[in-house]
């Protein structure tokens, strides 16, 4: 058993047919509904590109821990003058499921100056948090130039993804007689709730765990305690290593192996896709254990909602669900800030 494989060219390339892109929206439905993750190829992204992230993260690991400190986080995503939870964490200050997590990583967000927040929205006290700038290694000297462009690139990515979704939520019920769309009002209804995308990248360091674990322990860390992402879609680069990332299958037992496949990348479905589809695509929870052999970097950016957008259950797919809503509506900054918080030692 493995992951389905996505081929989302249809979706950049201005050559293709309504029939192509017809086809991955019925692939992408399948594989948002038996697994919320799936490889991902076609994007147009250069190997040698991918490649070169993975690279330029792994020397910055490598750098002193005093070299690494330079761009120290100091906050957790507080209130007004902090650095908005962004910059570099040493091992063990993120916590999932109350548990520390074996990794080390940058985190980047959205570029958020003090002072744009719309009033407001994002109920009482969240007004200014997770504002900022990014801080950027000096070391190594490419890393900063590099990552931008890997982001624009990304960008592109995420929002043909995301139009293709909306595609895919046409299909499930097409109308014979009209040929209608009955299940979304707007299938661009993505596509505009990530226009100014709030997107996270993280660079993350994985060292190789002591064996054995026991999954059990409470003192026992994982490199990645098990989790689901927050938002719409992440799009995962992960270095070879084998057997690190696990994703939970839908009888909520059984784990799989993510491992990579050269030039794809690894991608799964967030909270927030959860409660548009009112739960007919889940965000599927995923973890990881690396102790496999050397030193695992992960470079997943996280393509996420606009920070003011409202989300709650399509009306199509509360029908199509046969569910009542699964959430009354809020915004995907308070989802945000409700992780951040919860996420550092
Ligand atoms: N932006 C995202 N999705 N980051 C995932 C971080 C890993 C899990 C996190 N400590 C947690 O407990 O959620
Ligand atoms: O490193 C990985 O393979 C996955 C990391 C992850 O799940 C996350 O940061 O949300
Ligand atoms: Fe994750």
């Amino acid at each position: 058993m493995s992951l389905p494989v996505i081929d989302l060219s249809p979706f950049l390339d201005a050559s293709s047919t309504s029939e192509d892109r017809a086809q991955v929206a019925r692939s992408i439905n399948h594989a948002c509904t038996d697994f919320g993750f799936f490889y991902l190829t076609g994007h147009g992204i250069q190997q040698a590109r991918l490649e070169e992230v993975i690279s330029l993260a792994r020397q910055f690991f490598a750098l002193p821990l005093e070299e690494k400190n330079k761009i120290k986080r100091h906050d957790a995503g507080g209130l007004e003058g902090g650095d908005g939870a962004r910059g570099y964490q040493g091992m063990g200050e993120n916590v999932t499921q109350g548990k520390k997590d074996m990794h080390e990583a940058i985190d980047l967000y959205r570029q958020w100056d003090h002072g744009l927040a719309a009033e407001g929205t994002g109920g009482p006290g969240t007004r200014s948090t997770l504002q900022g700038s990014n801080l950027w290694p000096e070391e190594p000297k490419e890393l900063k130039s590099t990552y931008l462009e890997y982001i624009d690139q990304l960008q592109t990515v995420g929002t043909a993804l995301v139009r293709a979704m909306g595609q895919a939520l046409d299909l499930p019920s097409p109308d014979p007689k009209t040929k209608a769309n009955p299940m979304t009002e707007d299938s661009e209804i993505f596509v505009r709730n990530t226009a100014q995308s709030f997107w996270v990248m993280r660079l993350i360091g994985y060292p190789k765990l002591a064996a054995p674990i026991s999954l059990d322990a409470d003192i026992t860390s994982l490199s990645c305690g098990e989790h689901t992402d927050y938002g719409c879609v992440t799009l995962l680069l992960a270095d070879p290593t084998l057997g690190a990332l696990q994703v939970l299958l839908k009888d909520g037992k059984t784990w799989l192996n993510a491992d990579p496949i050269p030039g794809a990348f690894v991608v799964n479905i967030g909270d927030m896709i959860e409660r548009w589809t009112n739960g007919l695509w889940k965000s599927t929870k995923h973890r990881v254990i690396h102790r496999g052999e050397g030193y695992r970097v992960s470079v997943p950016f996280f393509f996420e909602p606009n920070f003011e957008s409202v989300v709650r259950p399509l009306k199509c797919c509360v029908k199509e669900s046969g569910r009542e809503p699964i959430h009354e509506g809020s915004t995907y900054g308070e989802h945000l800030l409700g992780k951040v918080f919860g996420n550092f030692y």
